[in-house]
């Protein structure tokens, strides 16, 4: 197998565009072993520090402690206390609760980390020290430590390859059977901890000792040691906390009320009308939906640096996309020969056959493979001089001497060639623009070969539009983003693949330079922008960018410079990551809205029966006919505690949702979690008070 693959090398960045399905990392929401895990965090989490963290959560935390004492205090007095002690019990559950549905999202995340990380352990490691090669555990590596794989290894950590090439088998990481390839000097030179070495040898320089990869750096995220609070999150926070604050204020001022009238309102109820008319639902729920945006994430095989990263792409105004690879399917191929007039259409592929002999891009070997096809075959001209394809001066080339002198050959980029031949002082005949703008408008690139002073003619490279692109395009219009092409092709195949793919516009010619320049003119106009890219020229736009997704395969300098890591190396993940990210701010948006009109309800829901003994004037109002006011109070705790489990799955998997502007889903949601969160309260306080009458 591994014969095969060096026969006819993979070009690396050609992976399916279609994630692999991550269904079979997802367990169930409550699984059992994730339900302990969670039951543990639970308790564990019942720490005042832990509770402080929360402030909502902290009113109900206290708030048990005050009804404790109101029961011991009964009791002391010989007074009833079942009631109170049922209170007690009831807002202890509603932290437990909220904790629990933290714990969950923690336990889930962790499971998913874990199964990719259980790929690297007790890995051994040959590492290089002064030339001699030492067998060392994985554990024991650290960060610029030089080891070596060959046929068969497990790569011990993650790192760069600094000398040879190798086919890799990345199954375990990203779940993609067919092996890549990496190599030393190109863009595809990045390897990850726990994939396995085909063929060849390689040399790694360990970019991240034990502990510290980027696998590692996320499940601490997940683990909600290292996490922090997103801005979105703690904007939400202080908006939460005034709510609590004038909820406090009010349920303060009823008791003068009541006991004006003569019929003064039991301390307990007050406490517990106060837990019922805070945003619990909400409070309880946040940090779980936070998370659930990291496992989603990791789902897609996506490593995201924070939290804020998955949720900045939920706000992502613009939308940069490279052409060749992200919106095509990257393998550009070689599909024509046009000589210029009075050119011998051998004389054009042969140059190009030529030029193409050591040029290991798909363009160049596809070259290579149609001349041969067409009957053209040339051997490599003994002391050749390759000049390799770059994408500042976008051509490539071959220099040798024959006996009738030096020879020159380039090919590349319409415009850049014409230069050179210029230069050469060559006349650039007028048929050149005419043979390539008809390939250009066509959808192809145009290659020029010029031989010496000698333009020859244009090779065209077709490619391929990804299947089901424009229809993302079209979903991410929808949603208010906007897509801009970038490439270092010429204006006119920009234009035509634009067209075709349906972006909303397009950069040609873009030089690294320009991708940086483009991303902070955006940021000007105060948008958020997100990138994908996998180059070391890549880095600086990635850094840049409000989210840069780095490909795994990619240079370390580019993987450090994003905030995110796709592990299968799959361009077209931006998107996904958009959409999860716009995912997470809906659900938190929806379950706001949600719990904030549950409060109202059950504001309506309880006091009229409150009131009843005080004012029996009340007793119009009182339209849910609930048993008696301890009764209402129960119910109404009790639904407020239950709401809390009974929406973790909706906050762990997301609301589910379909691209549209954001002005329309905000209507489209307030009508659904807003409605349906005024309304559900009455009809579960009403049917938990007819469960519980019978104890009364
Ligand atoms: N192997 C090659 N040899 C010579 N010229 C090439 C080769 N590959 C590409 N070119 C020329 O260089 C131009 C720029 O290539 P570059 O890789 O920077 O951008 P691109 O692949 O066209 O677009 P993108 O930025 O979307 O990947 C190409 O449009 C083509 O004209
Ligand atoms: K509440
Ligand atoms: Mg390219």
């Amino acid at each position: 197998m591994s014969a095969g693959v060096r026969a006819a090398p993979l070009p690396p960045a050609s992976q399916p565009p279609d994630p692999p399905a991550s269904g079979d990392r997802k367990p169930g929401i409550f699984a059992p072993p994730l339900l302990r895990a969670a039951l543990v965090a639970s308790i564990r989490k019942l720490s005042p520090r832990a509770q402080a963290r929360n402030p909502v959560m902290f009113v109900v935390y206290v708030g048990t402690f005050v009804t404790l004492l109101l029961t011991a205090q009964a009791a002391a007095q010989g007074r009833p206390w079942a009631y109170e002690l049922t209170v007690t019990a009831l807002l202890a559950l509603t932290v437990l609760l909220a904790n629990l549905a933290e714990g969950l999202a923690e336990a889930r995340g962790k499971a998913q980390a874990a199964s990719l990380r259980s790929a690297r352990e007790d890995v051994t490691a040959r590492r290089l020290t002064d030339g001699r090669e030492e067998t060392v555990p994985g554990a024991l590596l650290r960060r610029g430590d030089l080891i070596v794989a060959g046929s068969g290894d497990l790569i011990p950590a993650d790192g760069e390859i600094v000398e040879g090439l190798a086919s890799v088998d990345e199954s375990a990481i990203t779940g993609e059977s067919a092996p890549v390839i990496r190599e030393a000097g190109t863009d595809h030179s990045g390897v990850t901890g726990g994939t396995r070495v085909l063929s060849d040898r390689i040399v790694v320089h360990v970019t991240s000792g034990a502990g510290e990869s980027f696998l590692d750096r996320m499940i601490a995220l997940v683990e909600g040691a290292s996490r922090q609070k997103t801005p979105n999150e703690i904007a939400l926070g202080i908006l939460l906390s005034g709510l609590t604050l004038v909820f406090l204020l009010a349920t303060v001022t009823l008791y003068p009320f009541t006991a004006y009238a003569g019929a003064p309102a039991a301390p307990v109820t007050l406490v517990a009308l106060l837990v019922c008319l805070i945003p619990t639902t909400i409070g309880g729920l946040l940090p779980a939906i936070g998370i659930a945006g990291m496992d989603r994430a990791l789902q897609a095989n996506v490593i995201a640096g924070s939290g804020k990263a998955v949720e900045v792409a939920g706000d992502v105004d613009v939308l940069l996309l490279d052409k060749t690879g992200t919106i095509t399917v990257g393998n550009r191929l070689a599909t024509d020969f046009r000589p210029l007039p009075g050119v011998d259409p051998a004389d054009l592929m042969r140059a190009a056959l030529l030029s193409s002999l050591q040029d290991p891009t798909p363009e160049g070997r596809s070259i290579v493979a149609l001349a041969r096809e067409r009957g053209v075959n040339a051997p490599e001209p003994a002391g050749a001089e390759f000049v390799e394809f770059s994408a500042q001066t976008r051509m490539s080339g071959v220099d040798f001497v024959t006996p009738a002198g030096p020879v020159s050959i380039r090919k590349g980029a319409g415009s850049r060639v014409a230069d050179l031949a210029r230069e050469r002082g060559a006349a650039v005949p007028p048929e050149l623009t005419g043979i390539t703008d008809a390939m250009a408008r066509g959808g192809a690139t145009p290659l020029v070969v010029v031989e010496n002073s000698r333009l020859l003619g244009a090779v065209a490279l077709s490619d391929v539009i990804k299947p089901g692109i424009r229809d993302r395009f079209e979903q991410l219009r929808r949603m208010g983003l906007r897509t801009v092409m970038i490439t270092g092709d010429n204006p006119l195949t920009a234009a035509a693949i634009a067209r075709e793919a349906g972006v909303d516009s397009f950069l040609a010619e873009a030089t690294p330079e320009d991708k940086l320049a483009m991303i902070r003119e955006e940021q000007r106009g105060g948008r958020l922008v997100a990138m994908m890219g996998d180059g070391t020229n890549d880095a600086p736009a990635l850094a840049q960018a409000d989210v840069g997704l780095a490909m795994n395969s990619g240079t370390q300098a580019a993987r450090e410079a994003g905030n995110m890591v796709d592990l299968d190396s799959d361009p077209t993940k931006l998107l996904e990551i958009i959409e999860i990210g716009k995912g997470l701010l809906i659900t938190r948006g929806a379950l706001t809205t949600f719990s904030v009109a549950n409060d109202v309800a059950k504001y309506f829901a309880i006091l009229p029966a409150l009131f009843v003994t005080a004012y029996p004037d009340l007793g119009a109002l009182n339209v849910m006919r609930l048993h008696s006011p301890a009764s209402a109070v129960l119910s109404a705790v009790i639904f407020n505690a239950l709401i809390i489990p009974a929406l973790v799955p909706l906050a762990l998997r997301g609301v589910p949702y379909r691209p549209m502007s954001a002005s329309s889903l905000l209507g489209r949601n307030l009508l659904v979690y807003g409605l349906g969160g005024l309304l559900l309260p009455f009809v579960a306080i009403k049917v938990t008070d007819l469960l519980i009458t019978p104890l009364f």
